[in-house]
């Protein structure tokens, strides 16, 4: 469908076939994302990733975000934040429901995912002096608006919708709160503190040093760069997994058989003497297809992220014109009959049972866009998603208030550039686990900090990497008369031999620092 907003030619994308040519097909046409007042004030002047143009800039920030954050590795090394975080919840989740009291399943959501991603990111907790959530919900409602003065610009002085105003009060609140968290994190390394790197550790390091040499442009990150980055990367992480958790909680309420079916899953898998481990994650396939199906039917953002044309060009006989405005209806899609059948409105996970599922790659379940623009999050996000919903099914059962039935509970949403819920998600839990999960519970061990180690693993309790690696340092440190003796004619085996050195000492340094590195390598 092709509509000219003001001065702006769009274009909607509302069918998978659609999709696949401008997300896939010419992808690199449709790369870039068009600047909007919001976005511009909201990311510091287009400085971070997610409306940043197509070009150099974009692509060595997402590089440096996807490799030092958003990788398996680096997700799996935040496992144990997201457990303890996860513990201190279901903890209080249990002493309500000890009580019979109403959780606001929401609210906990929210304030687990800020938690956890505060933790990951910033390397801390919330501050009690900041409601930096709140910035955030209010950022994304503001960038989310339809801004007249985006279609019309020249209307943008007068800010009659009051959105820049809007813009410019929450990045000054965002901005004190991100210039404390930089200043203690360099305040910290000062003082020689900081034993474990996190995240604002990696970028103050990264600070007017060249990104990408292979780049041809000198690309430098400075303090306001990082704030920018810092910003996308939290937004990125908070907004979109809590989301889906709230969505994917409030149709299994609507839906006792699923969730029964999901507790019986959980249950063989697991069993009901313990939480759900990251670990178990991968047997739980009924767990995947409830997450998929909240996705179709609850894309967080519903019209992706507005993708801008590049250049003009024709695809399927329409001319496209440069700069033309792209929307993709991932909502239309997800319940699109020709693609879900006729019961496309209906929460039914069991539509994924037969149908693999690529989730960057098949047109017709686009939750997380697709393309060279496409989520660099996704790892991190299903991870969240996935553990946070089949743990508070696992260890509650969850009964919907007395005055709310199934039919009955509102399930409408809240306009911006993600759809939560309108109204926030009630219920009454039950505890449901033996009491040697209690046990487990009480020992849940503290996390190791947020270090993100150049191995991109933490430290292995079975494998003493430093134990080889001292004894390699004291092998190669250690005095050998070969080196002295024989080095200048190692590669003559006579001539070893005329010096008269015995042939079992050579080699007992060099089976030594062989096997020692031999090892250490095997075992990193
Ligand atoms: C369930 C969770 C998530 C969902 C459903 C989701 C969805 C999306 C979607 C639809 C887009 C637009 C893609 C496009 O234009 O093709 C996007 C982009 C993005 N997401 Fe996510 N996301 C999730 C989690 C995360 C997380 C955890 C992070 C980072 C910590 C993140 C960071 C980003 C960034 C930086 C972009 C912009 C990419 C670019 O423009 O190059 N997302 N996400």
């Amino acid at each position: 469908m092709s509509l000219q907003l003001g001065q702006v030619p769009v274009v909607v994308v509302s069918s998978p076939e659609a999709a696949e040519l401008f997300l896939k097909t010419h992808d690199v046409v449709f790369a870039s994302r068009p600047k909007s007042q919001a976005s511009q004030i909201i990311s510091y002047g287009s400085k971070a990733i997610a409306f940043t143009e197509y070009g150099p800039y974009w692509r060595s920030v997402r590089k440096l975000c996807t490799l030092q954050l958003l990788t398996l590795s680096k997700v799996e090394l935040f496992a144990p934040i997201r457990r303890e975080e996860l513990c201190r919840v279901v903890k209080s989740v249990e002493k309500a429901a000890a009580v019979g009291e109403v959780v606001n399943i929401s609210e906990v959501v929210e304030n687990l995912i800020e938690d956890i991603v505060y933790k990951m990111i910033l390397g801390r907790s919330k501050y009690d002096q900041f409601d930096l959530k709140r910035l955030v919900q209010e950022g994304t409602r503001l960038v989310g608006a339809f801004n007249l003065a985006d279609y019309v610009p020249c209307l943008g002085v007068f800010d009659f919708q009051g959105l820049t105003r809007g813009c410019k009060k929450t990045i000054e609140a965002v901005d004190e709160v991100l210039e404390q968290i930089i200043k203690e994190h360099e305040q910290a390394a000062d003082e020689g503190k900081r034993h474990h790197k996190d995240f604002v550790d990696i970028l103050l390091s990264t600070m007017h040093q060249t990104m990408d040499p292979q780049s041809e442009q000198d690309i430098v990150i400075d303090r306001t760069n990082m704030k920018a980055i810092l910003l996308d990367m939290i937004v990125g992480a908070i907004e979109t997994s809590a989301t889906v958790i709230e969505w994917a909680l409030s149709e299994l309420l609507r839906h006792p058989r699923v969730m029964k079916v999901l507790q019986d899953e959980i249950e063989n898998e697991v069993g009901i003497g313990r939480m759900v481990e990251e670990k178990d994650l991968m047997k739980l396939n009924y767990l995947n297809m409830v997450v998929d199906e909240t996705l179709r039917l609850y894309p967080v953002a519903p019209l992706v992220v507005p993708r801008e044309g590049r250049e003009s060009i024709t695809i399927n006989g329409y001319y496209i014109k440069k700069k033309t405005r792209v929307i993709i209806n991932a909502w239309a899609i997800g319940r699109d009959h020709n693609v879900w059948s006729n019961n496309a409105e209906t929460f039914y996970p069991e539509r994924f049972m037969n149908r693999k599922i690529n989730r960057q790659g098949d047109f017709e379940f686009i939750p997380f866009g697709s393309g060279r623009r496409g989520c660099p999050g996704i790892q991190m996000g299903l991870v969240m998603v996935r553990l946070v919903v089949a743990q508070l099914v696992h260890c509650f059962h969850w009964e919907l208030p007395s005055n709310v039935t199934a039919a009955n509970l509102n399930m409408e949403e809240k306009f911006g550039l993600s759809i939560p819920r309108a109204e926030q998600l009630q219920a009454i839990p039950t505890y449901r686990l033996s009491s040697d999960a209690k046990h487990q519970l009480a020992r849940a061990p503290t996390p190791h900090p947020s270090s993100l180690s150049c191995l991109g693993c933490s430290k292995d309790d079975e494998l003493d990497l430093k134990k080889f690696i001292q004894k390699g340092m004291n092998l190669s440190g250690a005095f050998n008369l070969a080196d002295y003796v024989i080095q200048q004619n190692l590669n003559s085996a006579k001539k070893c031999e005329s010096h008269k050195l015995p042939q079992h000492q050579i080699g007992k340094y060099q089976r030594g620092g062989g096997e020692v590195s031999r090892l250490a390598l095997h075992k990193a």
